[in-house]
């Protein structure tokens, strides 16, 4: 497909056969005047008053707890930056397609046109309770950490920065796949992350939960490596700064073991790729255009592992295989928050569904290729009808463990593949 079919593709897809991707369903009777009583004047009187004296009857007379919204300003959009909340709406009502789509999680978009980090939580906070959960989503930093931290103490739901938590998850999962197909450990090896933004700061500070050290981290922004020197950064960025000598990406990827690039297209050159150690990982997660794209990645070494957040290559690094079924395991048990215990169980669940044979629905969605674990399949695809029985009960078993649970594991888990 060439880039101008490619773009007309996609175009048609959104304006056609109706503008957007999503609609809303009626699941119960409303053709009669009896169902019209039942379901609005004078029936919608009842449930009002026992929400009104109980608010836990939401869950079983309103939509609920079955419906997350995903909510942005659009200052982050993927990685083509800050083009306003409305300009992020095909991305959020594309995530609002997928938690549909993958865990059968009903969902909207909300873009918010805010002046200020403040306003913006006002706005979320004032509508929470509408919803069993909040999937935050392309928020830049620094604003989404005092954002999300805000909101989550605010809200009496579970708020969810996908960028920064989804994102490392699913990084942590593919990183110790890749690793372990490379012959190297986490504690031994020397990580570049380029970008140190939301999702930079929440994939190191999950890499260290794992066992990875906090100085063989190299982290860079824009202005290069955030170093012990530097005056001009924030107090998140300042946690990553490492008393070195380097100060470039040219520097610090000499010798390299992983290169993490969460930070803007096409940054990594094959110079660059050709200078780090032997059986390199790169995680080349900007969306749509990676730091380095596989084909020249390729074309300069053949002993990487090489992944992205697309899904038109090998190896998805990307959030949506934890988006829908973290929500749908946190839902599922009334979560009031989405804790460390909960995206550990996300991430054991994740890498371990690698590992098996891959379902035949799976091969054909992804043009009938071979699949087995290894270099070119270190994580499974988002249509692996596993994820969802498999990470869901991981994650609401590790809630209720934890106590951040309001209902006990479910009974009719595990659910059945959608
Ligand atoms: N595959 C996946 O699942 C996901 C991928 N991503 C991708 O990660 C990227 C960042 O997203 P997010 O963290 O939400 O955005 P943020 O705006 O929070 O962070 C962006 C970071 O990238 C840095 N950056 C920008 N240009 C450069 C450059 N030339 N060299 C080095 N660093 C640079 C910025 O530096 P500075 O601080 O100096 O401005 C900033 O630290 C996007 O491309 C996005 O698509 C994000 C989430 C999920
Ligand atoms: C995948 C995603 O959330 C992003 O690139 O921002
Ligand atoms: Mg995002």
């Amino acid at each position: 497909m060439t880039d101008s079919t490619r773009r007309q593709a996609a175009l048609d897809y959104h304006a056609l056969p109706t503008p957007g991707k999503l609609s809303v369903e009626v699941t119960t009777p409303a053709q009669t005047q009896e169902d019209l009583s039942l379901a609005y004047s004078p029936g919608v009187a009842e449930p009002v008053h026992e929400i009104a004296k109980d608010p836990e009857a939401a869950y079983l007379y309103t939509g609920k707890g079955n419906l997350v919204a995903v909510i942005s300003d659009g200052s982050a959009i993927l990685g083509l930056g800050n083009l306003g909340p409305l300009a992020s709406k095909p991305v959020m009502e594309g995530k609002s397609l997928l938690f549909k789509r993958f865990a059968n999680i009903n969902s909207v978009d909300i873009e918010v046109d805010a002046n200020s980090p403040e306003q913006f939580i006002q706005t979320v906070a004032s509508i929470a309770d509408t919803f069993g959960g909040i999937n935050l989503e392309d928020i830049k930093a620094p604003e989404c950490f005092h954002i999300e931290e805000t909101l989550i103490e605010r809200c009496p739901v579970p708020v969810f920065h996908d960028d920064q938590h989804g994102t490392a998850i699913v990084t942590v999962a593919g990183m110790l796949n890749a690793l372990e197909i490379q012959g190297k450990q986490i504690e031994d090896v020397r990580i570049v992350c380029l970008g140190a933004g939301a999702a930079a700061t929440a994939c190191c500070k999950l890499l260290l939960a794992a066992g990875a050290r906090k100085e063989q981290i190299t982290m860079l922004d824009s202005r290069g490596v955030i170093h012990a020197g530097r005056t001009d950064i924030n107090a998140y960025k300042g946690e990553w700064a490492r008393d070195t000598e380097m100060r470039t990406l040219d520097d610090a990827i000499e010798g390299a073991d992983v290169f993490l690039g969460v930070s803007g297209p096409n940054l990594l050159s094959a110079e660059q790729l050709g200078r780090m150690a032997p059986k390199p990982v790169v995680f080349a997660c900007s969306n749509p255009t990676p730091e380095i794209k596989p084909e020249l990645a390729h074309s300069v070494r053949d002993d990487l592992i090489m992944a992205t957040g697309r899904s038109d290559y090998p190896n998805q690094v990307n959030n949506v295989l934890c988006f829908p079924f973290i929500f749908r395991g946190a839902l599922d048990v009334r979560a009031v928050r989405i804790n460390e215990e909960m995206k550990l169980a996300a991430i054991d669940a994740i890498r371990s569904i690698a590992r098996e044979p891959v379902p035949d629905s799976v091969r054909a969605a992804y043009g009938g290729v071979e699949l087995s674990f290894g270099p070119d399949y270190i994580l499974p695809k988002p249509t692996d009808p596993r994820l969802l029985p498999i990470v869901a009960a991981a994650v609401a078993r590790a809630a209720v463990d934890s106590g951040a649970a309001r209902l006990p594991y479910p009974q009719h888990y595990p659910l059945q593949p959608l």
